[in-house]
């Protein structure tokens, strides 16, 4: 009597998630109906590849039928917080066997020549002021309540420039069930007393919820105008993780993010990717100094690979959980080093600077109505923790960056400031007398 109803049903939605794509078929599974160990049915995938031009279950046939939708909140309603609650709600509206359709996103409440930015973005469905011209999906819900806006929420995606977070987490600190999950899609790190942290680590430590982190090449403007691109989603399943169908994993998070103009590679490493997603915006800032400087294309080629180096060094020095290929494989690695470096915000102000003669601050005021080149404050905490711990000559550009923004250094002096200095060893002669083994000199 059960099982028939609940075939059809599986039926139904199998048909409407057909899918053509030939180049993710080796990804996708057959659907079966299989029994977890509470004996209750659970749908999981088989390993039986299906052929390209067959049609085939798209992920969306991940259902689960013993478990609420997942409830969504967005943090954040910026220019890549707006985008990201667009995205996410297109998909819950997509998915309500998996997600709840209303997606609630939490404003940093302003006026805007007399009216509420919640009430515009909730009755033109624009958010005039950080993602003018887009139009959002009505079941996006501007709240201007931080603690309303996460009030049953199953899964948290924090979207913020990161010099706001620590407030936004402390006001959520015992406000939020463990059970809860989180994806930080924040570029940026929290230094403080535990050193050198990765946001997602932060936001997982202050608030005991597990938490990954979602970053690509993904300039917001063009996402929101559904140009294709592609990111990277990094997470890892927690210790008390329920069970496929029960909890969010890897497959549940692609259907959170992926649309067709946005797709999405969900792996473990977490680091990786908020690494090079926090510094690339460093990298940027000088790439943004030798173009206002008129430099050409040659200079700002230098910049991103002396850049790449750093950011490489960086992860293996502090996060050595991290892996290499992340950097090339990801869109989150050098694809993102490339297009913040074309045509980021860090880019614009730095190039500001140095046509304008202007800081950094000043540029960010007057370029940005309100958004934020992170930039600008990531240089200032990488300093900080190198400083401590005595190691800003092995960061070279990044110690150079800090010094213009901060200290009013020079920008022409920029390739003495990263001249690589490495020392290297000559062997001595075998046949000369024995003195000290080896003699450093410098290039
Ligand atoms: N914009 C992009 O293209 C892009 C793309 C990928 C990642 N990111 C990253 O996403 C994060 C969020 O960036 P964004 O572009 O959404 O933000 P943004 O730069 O547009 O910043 C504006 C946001 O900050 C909020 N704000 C201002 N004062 C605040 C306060 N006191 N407390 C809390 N919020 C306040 C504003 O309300 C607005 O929502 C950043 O870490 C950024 O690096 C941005
Ligand atoms: O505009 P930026 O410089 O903040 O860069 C935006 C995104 O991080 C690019 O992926």
């Amino acid at each position: 009597m059960f099982l028939i109803p609940q075939r059809l049903f599986c039926q139904r939605v199998i048909t409407r998630c057909y899918s053509f794509d030939y180049k993710s078929y080796i990804q996708r599974r057959r659907l079966k109906l299989l029994y977890n160990n509470n004996n209750t049915k659970v749908f999981k995938m088989s390993t039986t590849h299906v052929h390209p031009f067959k049609r085939v279950e798209s992920t969306q046939s991940i259902i689960h039928m013993h478990r609420q939708p997942f409830k969504v909140t967005v943090i954040g309603s910026g220019n890549w917080g707006t985008t990201i609650a667009k995205v996410v709600a297109e998909n819950t509206v997509q998915n309500p066997h998996l997600f709840a359709k209303d997606v609630h996103m939490w404003v940093f409440e302003e006026n805007i020549n007399g009216e509420k930015l919640t009430e515009i973005i909730n009755t033109k469905h624009q958010n005039v002021k950080y993602l003018p011209g887009i139009d959002l999906p009505h079941n996006l819900i501007a709240n201007p309540s931080l603690l309303d806006s996460v009030k049953g929420a199953d899964i948290l995606v924090f979207n913020v420039p990161h010099q706001f977070l620590p407030k936004i987490v402390s006001q959520l600190k015992g406000n939020i069930s463990k059970d809860v999950r989180a994806i930080s899609c924040l570029k940026g790190f929290e230094v403080g007393a535990k050193g050198v942290q990765l946001l997602s680590s932060y936001i997982k430590d202050e608030l005991d919820i597990q938490c990954g982190a979602l970053s690509g090449a993904n300039l917001a403007p063009e996402v929101a105008k559904e140009h294709w691109s592609e990111t990277t989603v990094a997470y890892q399943l927690p210790e008390d993780f329920k069970g496929e169908g029960l909890d969010v994993d890897h497959k549940v998070l692609k259907m959170l993010f992926h649309r067709p103009y946005f797709h999405v590679n969900v792996i473990d490493d977490v680091a990786g990717i908020s690494i090079a997603g926090a510094l690339k915006n460093v990298v940027a800032l000088a790439c943004g100094f030798v173009e206002g400087l008129g430099w050409g294309n040659n200079a700002a080629a230098a910049i991103q690979r002396v850049g790449l180096g750093e950011i490489i060094k960086f992860g293996q020095m502090f996060f050595p959980e991290s892996r290499v290929e992340t950097y090339y494989q990801e869109s989150a690695g050098v694809a993102d080093l490339i297009t913040t470096c074309s045509g980021g915000r860090n880019v614009k102000v730095a190039k500001y600077m140095a046509t304008k003669h202007v800081d950094a601050f000043e540029a960010e005021k007057e370029l940005l109505n309100g958004q934020s080149a992170q930039g600008v404050i990531t240089c200032k905490e990488v300093h900080e923790w190198l400083a401590t711990c005595e190691l800003t000559e092995d960061f070279p550009l990044f110690e150079a960056v800090f010094q213009i923004v901060y200290n009013k250094m020079p920008m022409e002096q920029i390739p003495e400031m990263i001249d690589e200095l490495e020392p290297f060893e000559v062997e001595e002669d075998d046949e000369e007398e024995p003195s000290a083994a080896t003699t450093t000199v410098r290039s």
